[in-house]
């Protein structure tokens, strides 16, 4: 009988059931307890699984869980615990390995893909998949975010927004307030005293410069009360959503309520701005949305304009300062790699002369680099999965997933599996030398219709940042076995706190150090 249940479907439930009277009464206890366990092991099933006609492909193997929690206590143990890889592990123990498998998440009937072509066929399938995060998420989201738009919506104000970040054209562009933002932090961390969470740091400095781009934020009291809202608010998106006061969700809707108040502000203050004279905002995003009109002449709602901007600011920053942090761990744990990123930068910055200051050329000559943050997106997965909705029945490699189900593309699956990648668990940049992955095999930005639009600018930013970090300073970890928490996102415990120094006063110093040292061995000597 306990075969049907998980491990920990089956530790969930209080009914441990004694045999040891053989009374009436007991048995009939025993028999309601097991009646009713089996009811709730079962409910999912028969109430969410849809009758499949003849000649219907099957639904996928799998467990639906329990009424409302489902598969989630499995899910939250598997990251809580520090081992992300077993939630899906459990599943290929009980069914073999498949490319799809049924659960029940967030709330609903769901489909989990977990092969490269099963991903590939979710998120390419635009007529089939659209956007389905959960109703949790949304919440967060707003309801005029790009995960909350219909398709012929989404399409329009993807297609306005995207424009403004890619490209070459707009990269170039940013070029020199990316330079000036890294290079500005770097300094700043070189002058503290006491080691800084490097991760809250770099989450500050993306959101400076992302705030920057798109709305012309400059560095001051508004910048900063943002980004700590979206600190809160990025730790409700992943909990459970659970509507009571002090719980992370609770935290966090009051967070976004605060930020479409802050984000109005700025919105009024660009409308009331003789913006026309200024040339700083020529073309931000915020000045696109405002401009933008529909085939009627409508131009967008303030509800639209800062939901949209609510979720840039959101992907801009975040995603790209958990990578950062873990480019550079993955460095310093690989003295090889660390020193031919070293030897790619320094050989650029020699090309340059007395300029310092890189151009697009520059970005596209380092090859290196560019592996080393590949592999640090195929390893880390900060966004393990992505969530879609079926519009219709879909057959799918000998499978049904029904209409109406979610269904989640696991991106951390694909890049981990050992059927795609040699050694998946291993820091290895070297694996994408000449290197082209097989469609659906790298999908860290997704991909489809959704795939992420600041792709190209994330790489240019953490290249640029490597290429300062690296030449001009020394960042040294100061708990580098921290602890590994993988929710909302992986990061050490501690948020990876570093001493860093200008890279010539910690060679001044160690030489200085290193003198005295020598110059006290030396009076030991003598004295001796
Ligand atoms: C390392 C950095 C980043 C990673 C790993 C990342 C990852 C992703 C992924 C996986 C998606 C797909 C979501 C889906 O399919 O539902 C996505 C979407 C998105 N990303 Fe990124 N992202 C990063 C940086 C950025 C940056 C820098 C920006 C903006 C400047 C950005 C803006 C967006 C937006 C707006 C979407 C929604 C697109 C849509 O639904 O059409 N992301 N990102």
């Amino acid at each position: 009988m306990l075969s049907i249940f998980s491990k920990t479907e089956a530790m969930a439930f209080p009914l441990i059931i004694s045999l040891q009277h053989y009374t009436t009464s007991s048995l009939l206890i025993a028999f309601l307890s097991l009646a009713i366990t089996y009811f709730l092991v079962r409910f999912n099933t028969w109430y969410y699984e849809p009758k499949l006609k003849s000649g219907q492909a099957p639904l996928p193997p799998g467990s639906m869980g329990l009424p409302i929690f489902g598969n989630m206590f499995s899910f939250l143990l598997a990251f809580r615990r520090g081992d992300p890889q077993s939630f899906i592990g459990n599943y290929i123990k009980r069914y073999g390995k498949r490319d799809l498998y049924k659960g029940f998440m967030f709330g609903q009937p769901t489909i989990l893909a977990v092969s490269h072509e099963a991903c590939k066929l979710v998120l390419m399938g635009e007529e089939q998949f659209v956007s389905g995060w959960p109703a949790s998420t949304l919440a967060l989201m707003g309801r005029k975010a790009f995960t909350s738009l219909a398709p012929h919506e989404h399409k329009r104000l993807r297609k306005l927004t995207a424009s403004t970040l890619n490209g070459p054209v707009a990269l170039r562009r940013f070029m020199p307030v990316l330079q000036f933002y890294i290079t500005r932090a770097l300094s700043q961390w070189s002058s503290s005293t006491h080691p800084i969470p490097l991760l809250m740091e770099l989450r500050k400095l993306t959101f400076q410069i992302i705030a920057e781009i798109f709305m012309g934020c400059k560095p001051g009291e508004r910048c900063n009360a943002l980004e700590q809202q979206y600190q809160k608010l990025n730790v409700g998106v992943r909990a459970m959503p659970i509507r009571f006061p002090g719980t992370a969700y609770h935290t966090a809707l009051k967070c976004r309520k605060g930020l479409v108040k802050l984000l109005q502000q700025v919105l009024d203050d660009r409308k009331s701005s003789t913006r026309q004279q200024n040339s700083d905002y020529f073309d931000d995003t915020l000045e696109v949305l405002m401009a933008a009109k529909d085939e009627e002449g409508n131009t967008l709602t303030d509800e639209e304009i800062i939901d949209v901007l609510l979720m840039y600011l959101n992907a801009g920053h975040e995603s790209s300062a958990h990578t950062i942090m873990w480019i550079l761990i993955n460095l310093k744990n690989n003295s090889q790699a660390w020193e031919k990123v070293e030897r790619e930068q320094l050989l650029i910055r020699q090309s340059k002369g007395a300029n310092k200051s890189l151009d697009f050329e520059d970005f596209r000559k380092m090859k290196y680099t560019s592996q080393v943050i590949d592999e640090t997106l195929r390893l880390i997965n900060i966004s393990p999965m992505v969530f879609r909705k079926s519009l219709t029945d879909v057959e799918m490699n000998g499978y049904t997933i029904p209409k109406g189900w979610h269904v989640q593309a696991w991106m951390r699956q694909v890049h981990l599996d050992p059927d795609v990648y040699n050694d998946p668990l291993a820091f290895n940049p070297d694996r994408w030398e000449n290197f082209i992955p097989r469609q659906g095999t790298f999908i860290p930005f997704g991909a489809g219709v959704h795939m992420c639009p600041g792709n190209d600018f994330a790489k240019l930013e953490m290249s640029i940042f490597l290429h300062y970090a690296i030449l001009d300073y020394v960042i040294q970890p100061q708990n580098p076995h921290a602890e590994i928490v993988y929710l909302p996102h992986p990061k050490p415990k501690d948020n990876y706190p570093v001493h860093v120094f200008k890279r010539e006063v910690f060679f001044q110093r160690k030489h200085a150090d290193a003198q005295s040292q020598q110059a006290q061995q030396t009076g030991q000597l003598y004295s001796n």
